[in-house]
């Protein structure tokens, strides 16, 4: 794309990755592989609507990568989906999978339809029909392509398409790990609703422990007292929020489709969650400040913003006027690669989405597992532990002299809950990618942002495992 029109999507995302691809050492040909989307299926299929009408719907899987299988990545009802959308979401998933060590190939999906103006009737109808024609391709399996949710769909929809490719697959054990984001009752894993908004949470109180990095941008280390500002109350923008007022940082901005609000005291989310649920909007919540413009929320003085709605949001146009010190990528691409430059002039930290928005796949992750070992996580049965726990218990008490507490007696007795497993590997995983991301970036003192080393480590990753499948020298 030249002259001034603006990038699409995906040629962000490829822009992104040739800025990156220069510190790194691989023959072009490999990069060339790497960016390329290995398979998209396009496809338009007639449903029946309620009042009798046969609406053609569009829709969309993209496989990236085939560099691991399965590919993974959600599945977003959106008006606005599109291919080029949709391939830019598979295109990040491959390097956000790789940089949390999550072993799948990236995929995506879309439907073109605003889920707000169909029945729940309807969306099964289109969410059936759309799992079938993965089928009918081969583009869905425990091995080989596992949807999840995003933008506009939820564990219900998980559920259907579970329901949908099982009925069709009869008899396949490992059916279930055909689809990650399920309700419990379904095989989902406890911790995987929040896991991306608090994988967010871990990822940016990471950052803000680093020292160098907070005295780049002028803040305290820590992430308590600072003042955060969220685009988007759904699922990530919701778990979000919810975290970080849970560690003491005070939400002072939410934004919605219908308009921004303000209040320096800082905002409860959950009562303005129900104050939207009763009135329908965010606006006019007690105490705070309205603005007219869901936008406005992004150019309110803060020191952390969260974009967690959709893409493209913040561009060449309005960074000049964005006057947050942190902004944390909860979103999937919510900067240009415009408003990257000029938050690289302003000394702005952007903490890139491929790896701050990881916490959900990394979930998804141990829910595949959960679901191909058949087992279910945490606390095991108490008639296969209880006389070995007790006898640990007593000789722990033998050995310190001291009686255990309480709670170290719950833990001794029952082991981790499922939700306790869950959460401690999401943290330990956003640790751990921040740490090497950080490394890469040191290490290249020429490397201008943080999304920029991201890619490198994403780009590293996969073409060595190209490499060691023998297929490049
Ligand atoms: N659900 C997941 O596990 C993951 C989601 N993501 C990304 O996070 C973003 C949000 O996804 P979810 O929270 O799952 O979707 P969601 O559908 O649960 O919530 C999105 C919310 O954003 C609001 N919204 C839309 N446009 C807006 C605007 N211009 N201003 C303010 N609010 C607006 C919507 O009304 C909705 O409430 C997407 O970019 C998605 O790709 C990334 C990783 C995983
Ligand atoms: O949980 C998953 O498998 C994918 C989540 C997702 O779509 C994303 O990270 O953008």
């Amino acid at each position: 794309m030249s002259g001034t029109q603006p990038l699409s999507f995906f040629e962000s995302v490829e822009k992104s990755f040739d800025k990156a691809a220069q510190f790194t050492h691989w023959n072009p040909g490999v990069l060339e592989q790497i960016k390329a989307c290995n398979a998209v299926y396009r496809m338009r299929f007639p449903v029946k609507m309620d009042d009798g009408r046969i609406e053609v719907i569009e829709a969309y899987r993209v496989q990236h990568s085939h560099h691991k299988l399965p590919c993974k990545g959600g599945i977003r009802f959106a008006a606005e989906v599109n291919q080029d959308e949709v391939m830019a979401l598979a295109s990040l998933m491959t390097y956000k999978c790789a940089i949390v060590n999550v072993p799948f190939g990236g995929g995506k999906g879309g439907i073109k339809v605003n889920p707000k103006k169909y029945s729940s009737f309807e969306l099964e109808k289109i969410t059936r029909r759309y799992t079938a024609e993965l089928v009918k391709k081969n583009f869905i399996g425990p091995g080989i392509d596992v949807p999840a949710p995003d933008y506009g769909t939820g564990e219900k929809e998980m559920a259907w398409i579970l329901d949908t490719y099982a009925s069709i697959h009869a008899g396949e054990v490992d059916a279930m790990a055909c689809v990650t984001g399920k309700p419990v009752s379904q095989g989902g894993v406890r911790g995987r609703k929040e896991a991306t908004g608090l994988g967010v949470f871990f990822g940016i109180r990471e950052v803000c422990h680093i020292p160098e990095l907070m005295e780049k941008v002028g803040l305290t280390p820590g992430v308590e007292g600072k003042r955060v500002v969220v685009q988007g109350l759904g699922n990530v923008g919701y778990h979000s929020a919810y975290f970080f007022s849970k560690a003491g940082a005070k939400i002072i901005g939410l934004a919605e489709y219908e308009g921004s609000i303000y209040n320096e005291d800082g905002l409860d989310i959950d009562a303005v969650v129900e104050h939207r649920k009763a009135t329908g909007s965010i606006l006019n919540f007690p105490g705070a400040k309205n603005f007219a413009k869901n936008i406005d929320a992004l150019e309110m003085d803060c020191d952390i913003l969260i974009p967690a709605a959709l893409e493209q949001v913040i561009t060449g146009e309005n960074a000049p006027r964005v006057k947050a010190r942190i902004i944390g990528e909860a979103a999937n691409g919510p900067l240009t690669p415009e408003a990257d430059e000029i938050f690289i002039q302003k000394g702005t930290l952007v903490i890139p989405d491929m790896y701050l928005n990881a916490g959900g796949v990394t979930v998804s992750y141990f829910e595949w597992l959960k679901n191909l070992s058949h087992v279910r996580y945490g606390r095991m049965e108490k008639r296969f532990t209880e006389n070995l726990n007790t006898h640990i218990l007593t000789q722990m008490e033998e050995l310190t002299g001291k009686q255990v507490t309480q709670k170290e007696k719950t833990l001794i007795m029952h082991g981790p809950d499922e939700i306790d497993l869950v959460h401690s590997g999401l943290e330990e995983t956003m640790i751990t990618a921040t740490q090497e991301v950080m490394q890469v970036w040191r290490d290249n003192p020429n490397i201008p942002d943080m999304r920029t080393a991201a890619y490198v480590v994403a780009i590293n990753k996969v073409a060595t495992s190209y490499a060691e499948l023998g297929i490049f020298p």
